[in-house]
């Protein structure tokens, strides 16, 4: 991919874009490979001869082919900085010295996503949106303006979600009195609400989310099941590779056949509900009550259709997933569990819990595959078997890594 940007030292996300994409692949299957043989080497004691002795006998991971992606317009979502000036914003990043760069253009967006940026950019202008901007440094840092970032993200079938993060609800009046002009120069806008972020910190949102229009989520069709997304929910940042994604996991779970399953980290219920089959109890664990709340309103959808026997018994409940598997209220253990953390992996306590718990099976999806070895290495009786690659993140040394583990 060439990027003017990049090539002009504007931007520096894309730390990869001199490698060719094969070989960044193939850079990010040895990575991975390397953090987890530790984890994924089997060892058997002998006790013949003098005393015990410990074999390595090899790797008992079998690592399948990397799913790839698209190498440029894969992002389904946009975080754009506004700066500059309401008669002229800019879309985009700040540089090093906080100056705006354009990045309207930006190859990882897909057309549909880059053509939204002009009709975005004049109606920051209609409404009077200031940009929000800091001068000064300390406790002499003096705040300007409202509008900190314009997040947009696009659905499989071409609509829109825009959501404008704003210092405070100044402008929201104007949001709404000008939104009908927006939506006649951007058809595809299906959902806009204002996020309100009022403190001065580099957190991309707040906890308030106002709606702006009728429709508060997005539908996210990924195979058979179309996922709700709504504003303040995760959803996997490449469409084409979470499809990947799913139905790798679907396949595994399928493999095992497990009566029970637990989704911990479920977001707006992708691996729960593509993981879903007649007769499986499947329970869906997420902090987001919005995310929850979209879960479960899919899975009523789906039951209300052809799927009322597969999506019988999935149920989503919001919730810390370490709470939930350790607490005084956890329900009868299920026989496989998947997990989706976020980059901070799941951490000591679920780990242990995890190693201890006699469940036999366990599905690990990844986006640090640091903090997943780590998280392995603390549950040594749940062993690799198979391993994907998954390049969610082209251009980036970043990845997804989805691991199936079985009780030794
Ligand atoms: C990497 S995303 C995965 C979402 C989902 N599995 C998917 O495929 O879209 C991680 C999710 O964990 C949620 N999360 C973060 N901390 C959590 C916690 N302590 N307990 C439960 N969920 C948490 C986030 O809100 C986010 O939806």
């Amino acid at each position: 991919m060439q990027c003017p940007h990049y090539d002009a030292g504007r931007c520096h996300s894309c730390t990869l874009l001199e490698i060719d994409y094969p070989t960044q692949v193939l850079d990010k299957e040895r990575h991975v490979a390397a953090l987890l043989a530790p984890v994924s080497t089997v060892s058997t004691v002998s006790t013949s001869g003098s005393g015990p002795t410990h074999e390595v006998t090899g790797s008992g991971l079998t690592w399948l082919p990397a799913v790839k992606s698209v190498e440029s317009g894969f992002r389904n979502k946009a975080k754009m900085v506004v700066s500059g000036t309401v008669a002229e914003p800019v879309l985009g990043i700040l540089d090093g010295v906080g100056r705006g760069v354009d990045l309207t253009d930006c190859g990882l967006y897909p057309d549909v996503l880059q053509a939204a940026f002009a009709p975005l950019a004049a109606f920051v202008t209609r409404a009077g949106l200031e940009p929000y901007q800091v001068s000064g440094r300390g406790k002499r840092a003096q705040q300007r303006g409202e509008l900190k970032y314009i997040l947009v993200t696009l659905s499989p079938d071409g609509e829109l979600m825009v959501r404008f993060v704003l210092r405070s609800q100044e402008a929201i009046a104007r949001l709404r009195k000008h939104l009908a002009s927006l939506q006649e120069e951007l058809p595809a806008l299906a959902v806009a609400s204002a996020n309100i972020q009022p403190v001065h910190a580099a957190v991309l949102e707040g906890d308030l989310e106002i709606p702006l229009t009728e429709r508060t989520t997005l539908p996210m069709r990924i195979d058979d099941i179309t996922l709700d997304l709504r504003p303040q929910s995760f959803f996997q940042t490449n469409t084409a590779v979470a499809t990947e994604l799913y139905r790798q996991a679907r396949d595994w779970v399928d493999e095992v056949g497990p009566s029970s399953l637990w989704d911990l980290y479920c977001g707006v219920g992708g691996f729960a509900l593509h993981c879903a089959a007649p007769g499986r109890a499947v329970t869906g664990i997420e902090i987001s009550a919005e995310a929850v709340a979209a879960a479960s309103g899919t899975v009523a959808t789906l039951r209300d259709g052809a799927g009322a026997e597969r999506f019988r018994d999935v149920t989503f409940a919001a919730g810390d997933a370490t709470a939930f598997a350790v607490g005084p209220d956890a329900p009868a253990l299920p026989e496989m569990v998947i997990v989706n953390p976020p980059r901070r992996g799941i951490g000591a306590d679920l780990a242990r819990w995890l190693e201890t718990s006699g469940i036999e099976h366990v599905l690990y999806s990844s986006c640090n595959a640091t903090t997943l070895a780590k998280d392995l290495a603390a549950m040594p009786s749940l062993r690799p078997v198979r391993g994907r690659l998954l390049d969610m993140f082209p251009q980036t040394s970043h990845y997804e890594v989805l691991v199936l583990l079985h009780r030794e």
